[in-house]
Order: C-alpha cells, then sequence, then structure tokens
C-alpha cells in the first residue's frame, strides 16, 4: 500500500475558499484554504486512494455512535493503518463549546449565540497524526477534555446555527482527504454518500467502564455510576435532538466492541475498508474500461504487492502476459483441521485401538477414507456411541453437545478431544452467558454439526437464525431476555454483520453481540473475496458437505460468476476455464494440500503453458 507522509494538514473555518493544484509525481495534492484577508495555509493530502497507475480518488469513512464506543481510538488507529487522515468532528464541536463556556454565552439566546459564532475561527491541525484544534489560533486540544464541555459539547451542538458552521469545514475535509472521519451525523448527514459506513456502539456499563478506567489512570476521582449517568445523559441528548441526531445510518454496519479489543475493532474496521475500497475500485474501473485481461493482471500484481493486502498467494503469469494463475495463501487446512487430523493420526501411531471419531473427524471424504482404511470408525449418534465398549474416541473439530462427554465417560471410554480450540470458546461462552440468563441466539446452520455442539452447551434452549427472515421473526417476538449473540465459526462475514443490524433494532444496549468467526475463515473468505473480484474463474476447493467451503463458493459466485465448486481435480472441466485473464483458486479449510496442489499444477500447465 502507499504509505502517508506524517500528515501536517491545517484547515481553517470562516470565509474559506478552497483551491487544488496538483504536484505531479509525488501525487499530493495542495488545497488552500484561504481566510479572506489571510495567507493562505496549507492541507496536504498525502495517500489517496490509487485505482491504478496515474489515476486517484478519494474515500471517506464515516464512524458514527453514542459516547465512549471507542470511535476516535479506533479510527485513529484504523486510519493509521490505513494511511487515511482521522478526523474527530466531536473536538469541534467541543472547541465552541470550550469558547461558549470561558466566555460565558448563554446558548440558548439566539442572538447571543450567532454573535459568539460569529467571533469564532476554528482551526484544525494535524501533526503526527494526531488532530490539533485551534480556538482562534490557540491551540485547545487538552482544554476540550474535560467533563464540563463534554455536557456543554452536546447541548450546544444541538443548536443548528452551530452545526451549520462546522458542516462545510468537515465536508470539505473529505473532499480532499482520504478520512476517517467519527462523530453522530456524519453517515447521515454529513457524508451520506460514504461508501462504508459504520456504527460503532457498546453497552452503556461497558462505555463508562472504560472511561472510569482512563480517568483512574489519570488519577481523578470518579465514580462508574456517575459516569454511567453522565453518558446516557449525553447519549439521550445526542439521540433525541431535532438536528442531525445521532441515528444509525440505513446502510452502516453496526459494530459493538463491548467484547472487542481495540485491536479486533481496528482489524474489523480494516478489513470493511479494504473490501469497501475494492468495490469502489472495481466500480470505478468498470465505469473507466479497465477491461483487458494484461491490466487486469497487472493491477492484481500491484495489489500483492500491499503491504497490507489479503492477497498473499502465488502468482504464475504467462509468458505473453495474458493469462494467469492466483492460489490462496489461505487454501487448504487450517489450524483446528490440523489439529484434530494430526489427533487421530497420533492415536493410530500410539497403536490405540480400537480408535472411533464421533462423526467425521473434519468435513472431507477423502481424509475421512484414509482413516478409514487405517481401521478407524465413525460414530454418527449417540445411539451408535451408546453400542461401543471399548477403546478411544476422538470428538472431532466440530465439537459436540456436554452431553456426549459425559456419554463417552460414563461408557468407561478414553476421551480424546479434537474439538477446534476456537469452538470450545464458544461453548464456554454460552454455558456462561445462558447460566447468566442470556438467550442465546446462535447464528449459523441449525442442521450442522458445529451448532449442534454448541446448543447442547446452552443450559436453556439456544435459537438459531441464519436468514435475515429468521432474524426478523426474532425481532418481531419481542423477546424480553437480554441477547447473547454468537456465530458459527464458519459463518459468512458479512451475512453475520447484516443479521446483528436486524437483531439489534431489538435492544442493542443489553445485548451481548460476539463474532466468534474464527480468523482462519475470515482471512480465507476475505482473500477469496479480493481475488473474485478481480479473477474471471474461481475454482473452489472442498468437500459437498464442508460448510466454510460452500461459503467460500458463496462469496465468489457474488463476485465472479464463473465460479467452479470441485472436489478434486477429476471434477473440474478445465474447457470451462478461461484461457485469458486470471484464475483463481481457493479452498475449503479441510481440504487436503495434495488435492490443492493437483488443481493447481494442472490449472498452471493448461492454461499457462498449453497456449497457443
Ligand atoms: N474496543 C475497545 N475495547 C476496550 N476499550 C476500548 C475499546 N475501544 C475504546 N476503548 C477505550 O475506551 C475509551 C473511550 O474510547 P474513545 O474515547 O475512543 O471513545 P469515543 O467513542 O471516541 O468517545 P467520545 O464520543 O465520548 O469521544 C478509551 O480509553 C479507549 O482506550
Ligand atoms: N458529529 C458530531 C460530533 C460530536 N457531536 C457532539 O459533540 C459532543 C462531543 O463529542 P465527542 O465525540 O468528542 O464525545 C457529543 O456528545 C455530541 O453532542 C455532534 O453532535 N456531532
Ligand atoms: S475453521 Fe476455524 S474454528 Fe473451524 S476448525 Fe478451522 S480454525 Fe477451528
Amino acid at each position: 500500500m502507499l504509505t502517508r507522509t506524517p500528515a501536517d494538514i491545517t484547515c481553517r473555518l470562516r470565509g474559506q475558499r478552497v483551491e487544488q493544484q496538483d504536484l505531479g509525481q509525488q501525487r499530493m495534492q495542495r488545497v488552500k484554504v484561504k481566510k479572506q484577508n489571510e495567507r493562505s495555509v496549507p492541507v496536504q493530502t498525502g495517500r489517496q486512494y490509487r485505482l491504478s497507475e496515474g489515476e486517484v480518488m478519494s474515500f471517506s469513512i464515516a464512524i458514527d455512535g453514542p459516547a465512549g464506543a471507542g470511535k476516535s481510538t479506533v479510527a485513529r488507529c484504523a486510519a493509521q493503518k490505513l494511511g487515511f487522515v482521522y478526523v474527530d468532528t466531536g473536538a469541534m464541536y467541543r472547541t465552541i463549546a470550550l469558547y461558549m463556556l470561558e466566555h460565558k454565552v448563554d446558548v440558548e439566546n439566539q442572538n447571543a449565540l450567532e454573535k459568539a459564532l460569529s467571533q469564532i475561527e476554528i482551526g484544525v491541525r494535524y501533526q503526527d497524526g494526531m488532530q490539533q484544534m485551534l480556538l482562534n489560533g490557540v491551540d485547545v486540544s487538552g482544554r476540550i477534555r474535560t467533563q464540563e464541555v463534554s455536557d456543554q459539547a452536546s447541548v450546544t451542538a444541538a443548536k443548528p446555527a452551530v452545526r451549520e458552521k462546522l458542516l462545510n469545514l468537515q465536508r470539505e475535509l473529505a473532499r480532499h482527504e482520504n478520512v476517517i472521519m467519527d462523530g453522530r451525523d456524519i453517515g447521515t448527514r454529513i457524508l451520506p454518500d460514504a461508501p462504508l459506513k459504520i456504527f460503532l456502539t457498546a453497552s452503556s456499563r461497558e462505555r463508562a467502564r472504560r472511561r472510569y478506567a482512563e480517568l483512574q489512570q489519570k488519577g481523578e476521582v470518579c465514580s462508574l455510576e456517575e459516569i454511567q449517568r453522565e453518558i446516557e445523559e449525553r447519549d439521550d441528548r445526542d439521540s433525541h435532538r431535532a438536528e442531525a441526531p445521532l441515528r444509525q445510518a440505513d446502510d452502516a454496519i453496526l459494530l459493538d466492541t463491548s467484547d472487542l479489543s481495540v485491536e479486533e475493532a481496528v482489524d474489523r474496521i480494516v478489513n470493511l475498508a479494504e473490501t469497501a475500497m475494492r468495490d469502489a475500485k472495481r466500480k470505478e474501473g468498470a465505469r473507466r474500461g479497465i477491461h483487458s485481461p494484461e491490466a487486469r493482471i497487472q493491477e492484481l500484481k500491484n495489489l500483492m504487492l500491499r503491504e497490507d493486502s489479503p492477497l498473499k498467494g502465488q502468482l504464475w503469469v504467462s509468458d505473453d502476459g495474458k493469462a494467469a494463475v492466483y492460489l490462496a495463501a489461505s487454501a487448504g487446512f487450517c489450524f483446528g483441521v490440523h489439529r484434530a487430523v494430526d489427533t487421530v493420526y497420533d492415536q493410530i501411531k500410539e497403536g490405540q485401538t480400537p480408535i472411533c471419531t464421533y462423526g467425521p473427524i473434519i468435513h472431507n471424504e477423502m481424509v475421512v477414507a484414509d482413516l478409514k482404511q487405517h481401521g478407524v470408525m465413525e460414530i454418527d449418534d449417540e445411539v451408535q456411541l451408546s453400542g461401543i465398549t471399548e477403546g478411544t474416541v476422538v470428538i472431532r473439530s466440530h465439537g459436540v453437545p456436554q452431553r456426549v462427554y459425559e456419554q463417552i465417560k460414563g461408557q468407561g471410554l478414553k476421551l480424546i478431544d479434537a474439538t477446534c480450540p476456537y469452538v470450545k470458546k464458544i461453548h464456554q461462552i454460552v454455558k456462561e452467558k445462558s447460566a447468566e440468563g442470556f438467550q442465546i441466539v446462535i447464528i449459523g446452520n441449525a442442521h450442522h454439526p458445529e451448532v449442534e455442539g454448541i446448543m447442547g452447551w446452552c443450559s436453556s434452549p439456544a435459537i438459531v437464525i441464519g436468514t435475515e427472515e429468521e432474524a426478523q421473526k426474532l425481532v418481531e417476538s419481542g423477546i424480553q431476555k437480554p441477547l447473547c449473540v454468537v456465530s458459527q465459526t464458519t459463518f459468512n462475514l458479512k451475512k453475520f454483520h447484516k443479521l446483528v443490524e436486524i437483531i439489534t433494532q431489538l435492544r442493542y444496549h443489553e445485548s451481548a453481540i460476539l463474532n466468534t468467526i474464527c480468523n482462519a475463515t475470515e482471512e480465507r473468505q476475505t482473500e477469496a473475496d479480493a481475488i473474485a473480484h478481480i479473477a474471471d474463474a474461481m475454482i473452489v476447493i472442498g468437500g459437498r458437505n464442508s460448510s466454510n467451503t460452500q461459503k467460500l463458493v458463496d462469496i465468489c459466485r457474488k463476485e465472479c460468476e464463473s465460479t467452479f465448486f470441485v472436489q478434486t481435480f477429476d471434477d473440474l472441466n478445465l474447457r470451462l476455464v478461461p484461457s485469458r485473464g486470471i484464475v483463481g483458486i481457493s479452498a475449503g479449510a479441510s481440504t487436503p494440500n495434495n488435492i490443492i496442489e493437483e488443481v493447481s499444477k494442472q490449472c498452471r500447465k493448461t492454461i499457462l503453458l498449453n497456449r497457443c
């Protein structure tokens, strides 16, 4: 990716005029924001989103949400990672509030308010990625962070004249910069066309806890209850004012950070941004007609060079540069599958006998057939299990209900647990949360063994939803208990966000929303999505009953019509695969390497070498 030079940006508000110059080679833009009768102040934009060599477009990310949700912390880090400028609009409202407090302006008096506003000049300066606020030329960045200013800011911000004053400055910044802008009305009012909008939230208790910890660290005496009350009052004022109230934009993605670390929240946003940028780029590319295979292969090479690109696989290009095969780095066994398969082979090596697996150890027929040849039997259900009188039972990577553990032990059998640790973590969560009285909601497929296993760790019946209609039904059921939402580890990430958005219409403050889609799945889906975006054909390899492979197929099909789902090379009709352009290969988490290697080798041979 392009790196952004340390930002040193100054913008001023009031009688501003904006000019733009292209500074050629550096691909930098210089924007002068002039106040009448005053020297011009430069705004330099560093990295702009590159479409392809020689072309740039700017990209905005809007983050809104209640106080203390983590907007500034997360937005600042994400901006740093993406090379964007972080714009904290709350600081602008705080600066105006500070003036009103210090000059004892009665903001309820319209004349006094307008007079004061005409005497205020707001300056925004960026140094080393930090936003500094200037009030009539004086740096007030430190003074705007008091509780008194926070409260006054939400009162002042409700005034239309105040919002009007800041609107142009905020829009102007986004016009010339790649920005992540946070506030309350960014997605709904300031940047309604932003290609990525996020509504960041957390329970008011959690937000109060964070503020409390922050203040304690600074050595300030405070009470958690008091902070929570202040936060809730501020949220109430922000959400119920007539002018640009805080609300989630219809097209914003909801991100609840209650149970996320800062790093996790940042990663989510960076991933969402990468996907949204690719979308924007593709649309723009199509508009400008970047169609030739050579141009797209070059484009793919450029993407792969970017440090933070999900495209970390291998690329082979034909001599004439018109055809390429890309093999995803994330294709094949994930950590959990490796671990489960190795566990069974270790038992075989140790000479344990007889060995059974509870369900197929992974969803891959070839692997299961090989284990069968080594004498490993498969038990399909609890009835079959009750017939086993001796030996070892290995629990599959997908996990099983708690009662199955008890049954194995009760029958005096040796239990080897190959449940993936990521799935185990979900078992612990639902066990604890259901005991605390939460209604467990599992986003996934009710008939998938992993979901059946998770259900078997809840102390009261869980609800499973997998479609928007089911999510809507849940909302309409008017359920009273607080919700704890988890996901099947291999669920489609975008679909998960969509369903969470629907469910949280219910009561997002009390709910615990836990995205338990595992990293391996997320990486695989992100890479498949990225390559399918630019590819002319996609080949996805995996077992027919493998849920994660099926998700990859769905993701690829959305991006690339010519997506082929194969279990082995024998299923692939290479005559259907185009001989020009990019062929992408991805594979599910349970697909053995030798199968992937075979498909990749044959594709290269046919597409790259046999070209006339
Ligand atoms: N995901 C997270 N997990 C844990 N702590 C977090 C997380 N995000 C932010 N925090 C902490 O919560 C505190 C509040 O975050 P921050 O100031 O970024 O919130 P904000 O949404 O910008 O609030 P405000 O709108 O009031 O300015 C900070 O101390 C931050 O480190
Ligand atoms: N776009 C925005 C941003 C902020 N506000 C108001 O300012 C207050 C302080 O904001 P912080 O993000 O620094 O906490 C906030 O409570 C809002 O009232 C706004 O209205 N619109
Ligand atoms: S896909 Fe994720 S959760 Fe499933 S086995 Fe692999 S690592 Fe574990």
